[in-house]
């Protein structure tokens, strides 16, 4: 079953001279199984959306479920894994394995239960077994990031919640993890990130949450937003409808540097035929 909004207000600081409404009437339906991505400027309430997935956030009005049930219910707690920007900040335990298994432990699974589960998160989450003896926190950032992944992933949860993975990991760890959550999500896992990072997201994503001012301003296909204007769009896409708005017969619903090359080489291969026929016209009307 889905994640069900309905109607969803968010206050900080209710009833205060400090009060923010940061999400407002908010109405949205995430599927099973779908990648979707959370996109919006700072401050136009992702984050805020994300917590009220687990019940880390309760609205002011409105209805939220999850599978059928209320998001605050243990049940709902282990059907969805969330994972924060900031690593380090979310690891506490001495060992990869104590971390990993911190979770089902905690859910109450035996200790023969949560060890086969802390296996299969492992190399779900594309980590070597000779790493659960080591401190989480004398790992690179991606294997981190990638510690609290298999953390969120030994609860087998349904939906999977991110709130900016790859933000300050450099390329090889961004790789890792874009590669990884590829991986888990074509074992079923639905996921769901909030991101900045459209570079490396795009190709990734079914589906689009547009967020601005606490309000959804756009929620469909990567098709649907590709053909919708004024949307934050990743640089090559940019680019591409750039070119296209100058007149340049390139597709502008592109958005990898591989397509934008091929589809920049049909071009200007058809250029080049079109002038050498009407070279050869000219050609021949002079003769
Ligand atoms: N704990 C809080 N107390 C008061 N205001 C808050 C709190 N958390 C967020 N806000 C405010 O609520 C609004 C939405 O914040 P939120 O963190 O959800 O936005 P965001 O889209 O995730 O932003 P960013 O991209 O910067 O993380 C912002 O105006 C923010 O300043």
């Amino acid at each position: 079953m889905p994640i069900i909004l309905e109607n969803i207000s968010v206050f900080y600081s209710r009833n205060t001279p400090l009060e923010i409404a940061a999400l407002k009437d908010v109405n949205l339906r995430i599927e099973k199984g779908e990648f979707v991505g959370i996109l919006g400027e700072k401050g136009a309430g992702k984050s805020t959306l994300i917590k009220l997935f687990n019940g880390l956030l309760r609205p002011d009005s409105g209805r939220i479920t999850v599978n059928g049930l209320d998001p605050s219910s243990k049940k709902v707690k282990s059907r969805v894994g969330m994972v924060f920007q900031q690593p380090a900040d979310q690891l506490f335990c001495r060992t990869v394995y104590e971390e990993i298994a911190f979770g089902p432990l905690n859910f109450g699974y035996s200790r023969k239960e949560t060890e086969e589960r802390v296996f299969e998160a492992l190399e779900a989450a594309s980590l070597e077994r000779s790493m659960l003896s080591r401190d989480p926190l004398s790992l690179s950032g991606g294997e981190m990031q990638r510690v609290a992944l298999a953390g969120a992933l030994a609860l087998r949860p349904d939906y999977l919640v991110l709130d900016e993975p790859i933000t300050g990991l450099d390329p090889a760890g961004k790789k890792e993890i874009l590669e990884t959550l590829k991986k888990i999500k074509g074992q079923g896992t639905t996921i769901i990130t909030v991101t900045h990072n459209l570079k490396g997201f795009f190709p990734l994503l079914e589906r689009i949450v547009l967020i601005k001012e606490g309000r959804i301003s756009f929620q469909g296909s990567r098709k649907e937003y590709m053909e919708t204007e004024n949307v934050p769009l990743p640089p090559v896409a940019s680019m591409m409808r750039e070119l296209h708005s100058r007149g340049i017969q390139v597709n502008p619903a592109v958005f990898t540097v591989e397509e934008a090359l091929e589809e920049i080489l049909r071009v200007k291969l058809m250029i080049e035929k079109e002038k050498a026929e009407k070279e050869r016209a000219e050609k021949q009307t002079e003769k």
